[in-house]
């Protein structure tokens, strides 16, 4: 926890806040308030959000306010994001989503312990700090991002950890994905248990 976070999840530091459509895995396409906490310590080189990395940055907000801001928007549904949102204790913004009727996502590397009431957990996991064992089996969606030839193994490593009806997923890493995109159709024709997830909302330049 970073020192001056309160413990309560009463407050959070808040990158920024934006209504989009969510780009990446199973709920691509859908109308979302996506919430970007500060704050990540796992240190992937190729994050392509690295202004979220020091908390210290980012306004301690509190979670009723980020609920009201979402209310105003027509989908109530949340992606809460980061940075990684794990460090934190997500009880209570959940919960304080929930009383209002929202849809949650949580978008997370699983590097912390799952706090918080999700409907849809998408797991990401990262070689520069692994997940936790006890998240795998509560991700709906396992989202390997492919770098070079050598994540086919890490996700296939992480798929043997899932739950039986969760969503596989391979994601191009951006800067690699005019080179990696062809392996992973290729990887996809050849093991059907997997997708591909693009991350789509950087082709249709919207947040
Ligand atoms: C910025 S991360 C924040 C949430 C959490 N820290 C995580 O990594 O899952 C949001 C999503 O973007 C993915 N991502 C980050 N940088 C990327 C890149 N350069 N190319 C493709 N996906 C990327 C992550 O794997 C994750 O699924
Ligand atoms: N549109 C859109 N979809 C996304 N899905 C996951 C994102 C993230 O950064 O967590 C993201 C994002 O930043 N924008
Ligand atoms: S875990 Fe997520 S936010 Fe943290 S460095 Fe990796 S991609 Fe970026
Ligand atoms: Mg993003």
């Amino acid at each position: 926890m970073i020192a001056q976070v309160p413990e309560d999840g009463t407050h959070l530091p808040l990158m920024e806040e934006f209504y989009t459509i969510q780009g990446e895995g199973f709920n691509t396409g859908k109308a979302a308030y996506f919430i970007r906490l500060g704050g990540c310590d796992v240190g992937c080189h190729w994050c392509d959000v690295k202004e979220s990395w020091d908390a210290s940055l980012h306004p301690l907000t509190s979670a009723d306010t980020i609920v009201q801001h979402a209310m105003q928007y027509p989908a109530k549904t949340i992606v809460v994001t980061g940075g990684e949102p794990l460090i934190y204790n997500l009880n209570y913004l959940t919960a304080h989503m929930k009383e209002h009727g929202i849809t949650t996502f949580i978008e997370t590397s699983g590097a912390y312990p799952l706090s918080g009431h999700w409907d849809w957990i998408c797991l990401s996991p990262k070689k520069f700090k692994a997940p936790v064992p006890s998240i795998a089996k509560q991700a709906h969606e396992l989202k390997v991002i492919v770098f070079n030839k050598s994540d086919f193994a890490w996700a296939e490593q992480h798929a043997q950890m899932v739950a039986p009806d969760c969503k596989l997923y391979l994601q191009p890493e951006w800067s690699k994905a005019k080179e990696v995109t062809p392996l992973i159709i290729d990887y996809v024709m050849a093991h059907p248990k997997w997708e591909i997830s693009l991350q789509t909302h950087k082709y249709l330049n919207i947040p």
